[in-house]
């Protein structure tokens, strides 16, 4: 698709307080870039993560508002931060500045230093699983965990002694889950995710259409189970290496998920309890498979956690519907952004309105974006992107009980 509304390579150029780093990537509907800016006039600085949105090209504000106002409070230190929504001062561009993981994504810390030891594998799944379970009692389903959208971030007491090389050690990185759904439907029209691999897709989301729902809470167990399965083995449980086109081995993975059949590759000494938490994650059967409390429970999940850990979300969800944390933005203030980057540019997608979103509102927005796309007649992800087409035109365990503790006591 021609992007009629690309970025300039310094959108913030004009805003005060914001000095441009570079680039950090590209994402299916626009980019992400690195700034430094200060908090208060002579005060300190703090790097940012700042995604740009083309209001040209955005279809749904709705969709956006939803995404925007699930993040913003999200407060959790597994989870990257929000931070403010604006619009460039161009106007052209709605920007959503976040907190700037600096280590990169798991995927490409995977790729680069080769499958994780199980205790590796181990910490950086207690953190997926504190975050997640910290989203979904805050009523945030994900819908597209993998390891491209877990961020790392290098530990504020991180040993030095410990880096490899360029390459932290895992003990030196916190996790942080990010991505919610800002680039799904709606706000592109060919969606990244829909085209992209289906391979964290749970089985029940492959059988998914207007007449078949499926809980997003289970989903994302199964997508964490895949994500815990990659790290173990740096292979996918379903995928056919060997197909010869993308649209094959794509068309292989989905039947091997819907099949539920996986194997642990013999040649990878994994413990008989990581393998039976694996098997009790990656259950065809979504009413069968482990709930993230019994994950938590499960004997290889608890390894060097204190008890605090375990309670840390419940504790912090209830500070926190008590009294929300302080934002940086107001509910009136990021509804004004959204209202007036839909009013520009022409009236946005259906629906419209942000004006339900509050504070108080938050916890009965709960995964409906399902709904919406079977109003609009969508039967997501059964839907091949290119109907016709080859394929390729497509263009320290216990420290993380203790900062999790730590976080609860914040
Ligand atoms: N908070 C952040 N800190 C550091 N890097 C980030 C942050 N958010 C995004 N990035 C990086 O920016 C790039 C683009 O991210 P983005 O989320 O837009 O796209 P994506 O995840 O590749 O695609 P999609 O949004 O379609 O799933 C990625 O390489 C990602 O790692």
């Amino acid at each position: 698709m021609a992007n009629t509304a690309h970025p300039p390579v310094n959108p913030l150029s004009n805003l005060p307080g914001y000095t441009f780093q570079k680039a950090l990537g590209t994402g299916a509907f626009g980019s992400v870039l690195l700034y430094r800016r200060q908090l208060s006039a002579g005060g300190p600085f703090e790097d940012v993560a700042v995604k740009v949105i083309s209001r040209e090209e955005c279809a749904d504000f709705n969709l956006v508002s939803r995404e925007v106002h699930s993040h913003r409070q999200l407060v959790h230190p597994h989870v990257i931060r929000f931070k403010r929504l604006g619009l460039t001062p161009d106007r052209r561009f709605l920007y959503m500045a976040m907190e700037y993981a600096d280590r990169g994504d798991l995927l490409d810390y995977l790729r680069r230093r080769g499958r994780f030891r199980e205790h590796e594998a181990r910490w950086f799944f207690q953190q997926l699983v504190f975050g997640l379970d910290y989203c979904h009692q805050r009523g945030v389903v994900n819908r597209d965990l993998k390891p491209e959208n877990l961020l790392l971030k290098r530990t504020p007491d991180a040993r030095q002694e410990l880096t490899q090389g360029d390459l932290e050690h895992p003990f030196n990185l916190h996790l942080k889950i990010a991505d919610f759904g800002l680039s799904k439907e709606g706000v592109h029209s060919l969606p990244k995710s829909r085209v992209g691999t289906v391979t964290y897709m749970a089985p029940e989301v492959l059988r998914a259409g207007p007449s078949r729902r499926y809980d997003g809470h289970k989903a994302d167990i199964w997508s964490a189970g895949i994500v815990l399965y990659v790290m173990l083995f740096a292979r996918a449980p379903f995928d056919d290496p060997l197909a010869t086109t993308d649209k094959a081995r794509r068309d292989a993975t989905m039947q091997q998920i819907l099949r539920g059949e996986w194997t642990a590759p013999a040649s990878v000494p994994v413990s008989p309890e990581c393998l039976d938490l694996l098997r009790g994650i990656l259950a065809a059967d979504p009413t069968v498979r482990l709930t993230l409390a019994q994950i938590m429970a499960h004997p290889w999940f608890s390894v060097g956690l204190p008890p605090a850990a375990l309670t840390m979300n419940t504790v912090l969800v209830r500070q926190q519907t008590q009294q929300p944390p302080p934002y940086e933005q107001s509910v009136e203030e990021v509804n004004a952004v959204l209202l007036e980057a839909q009013r520009k540019a022409g009236g946005g997608g259906a629906g419209g309105g942000v004006g339900d979103m509050s504070d108080s509102g938050f916890m009965t927005m709960i995964e409906d974006e399902l709904e919406e796309e079977q109003r609009r007649g969508n039967a997501p992800f059964m839907v091949d992107p290119y109907p016709g087409q080859a394929a390729g035109q497509a263009g320290g365990r216990q420290a993380a009980g203790q900062a999790a503790a730590a976080a609860a006591r914040r």
